[in-house]
């Protein structure tokens, strides 16, 4: 059979992509087609760069053209992304497609670890990645990047002054950790909280950006309605050991999200800590918290289980000295690399499916 443009285009509109269960064509992934005789190149945009399929999407798009036009059909393939947005142009960041908040309940579970190794995760896929340090009482960012008594430059734009973020392993950050000496205690009032994170928002040059992660701090505050009240957020990763106490705690996090005042999509759960592990005998596992108390919470309130990180030594160790564990082989490496698909994959999925989210109006 001879290929024609058309002719390629109904046999790939036969390959779904298996999370958005849609068929390639319809949802204008394949781009830029070339038909030379029996030689075809075509792109296939991804929804994201830390796209978990792309070897079963490829494998698929080849099944179906061999079926079509034999074993003789030379293809090339290449396989890209565009990450998706719901996001209109809004004045406040234009440029960002996905805003996604990282909260937990407890404190001390491991939240601002996770969103440090996912931001990194992501942009070692080649996304564009920026984070926010919303704890704004107990900033931990830079230390977690290594960027303590780092000062961001400030730059003139029209009669605004714009605060240029921090780049460090491929992420653009800002906190209040970089505007306040580190050992001063900060005690903020809510509205001096609420207010600095209005300003990380709206002051900042962030550019183009794929994900910017909001780390919040633990419970629910002022910051978080602050935030809501500022952009609309993309959606909200609840962050839990598996203990009861923190479980407790998520359950309150996650159903803040969830009321109709707020609506914020709750992408997932992810359980830190799930168990000990000794990063030399990988195979033995001590459920020192509980097992699987994420996996059910996300189960009780009918969300995705997004993934699990044991504890782990050099996870500590890595937060302690700035290097965030994703950036070393291992164990670590493959279990946050894996958590960071299972997110982007989410906010594919959310985009896909969902309405935008709106920014929550405030009343007096
Ligand atoms: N999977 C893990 N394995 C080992 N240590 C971990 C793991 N996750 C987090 N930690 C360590 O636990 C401590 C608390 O983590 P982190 O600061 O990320 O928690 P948090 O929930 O953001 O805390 P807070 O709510 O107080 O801001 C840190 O010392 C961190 O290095």
């Amino acid at each position: 059979m001879q290929i024609t443009k058309e002719s390629l285009l109904k046999s790939l509109s036969r390959v779904e992509d298996p999370d958005l269960k849609r068929d390639l064509v319809s949802l204008g992934m394949i781009q830029g087609i070339a038909i030379s005789g029996n030689k075809v190149q075509f792109k296939v945009v991804l929804t994201t760069p830390a796209c978990p399929l792309k070897e079963v999407i490829k494998n698929n798009c080849l099944e179906a053209l061999e079926e079509d036009f034999g074993k003789e059909i030379e293809v090339e393939i290449t396989m890209t992304s565009q990450v998706t947005t719901v996001r209109d142009a809004t004045p406040i960041l234009p440029q960002v497609k996905n805003i996604i908040a990282i909260a937990s309940g407890k404190g001390g579970v491991g939240k601002s670890t996770t969103a440090v190794n996912l931001a990194v995760s992501l942009a070692e896929t080649g996304a564009k990645v920026g984070l926010i340090d919303a704890d704004i009482s107990g900033p931990s960012i830079p230390t977690m990047f290594n960027v303590e008594g780092e000062q961001p430059s400030v730059k003139k734009v029209g009669d605004k002054n714009v605060i240029i973020p921090i780049m460090q392993y491929g992420v653009k950050l800002m906190s209040i950790g970089f505007l306040t000496p580190s050992d001063s205690a900060v005690v903020w009032r809510g509205p001096m909280a609420s207010s600095a994170l209005r300003q990380f928002i709206s002051d900042v040059e962030w550019g183009e950006l794929d994900y910017l992660f909001i780390d919040l701090p633990p419970g629910t505050s002022d910051i978080h309605l602050t935030m809501v009240q500022t952009v609309p957020v993309t959606g909200a990763v609840i962050v839990t050991t598996p203990q009861k106490v923190a479980l407790a705690d998520a359950s309150k996090g996650l159903s803040m999200f969830k009321q109709p005042q707020i609506n914020v999509p709750v992408l997932g759960v992810i359980e830190n800590m799930a168990y000990f592990t000794p990063e030399e005998l990988p195979d033995n596992k001590y459920y020192l918290f509980g097992k699987e108390g994420g996996r059910k919470l996300a189960e009780k309130y009918q969300v995705p289980f997004l993934g699990e990180v044991p504890i782990v030594q050099s996870i500590r160790e890595s937060g302690d000295t700035g290097f965030p564990a994703v950036l070393k082989n291992g164990l670590t490496k493959t279990a946050y690399m894996e958590l960071a698909e299972s997110v982007a994959r989410q906010i594919a999925i959310r985009n896909a499916s969902a309405k935008k989210t709106e920014i929550v109006e405030i009343k007096a």
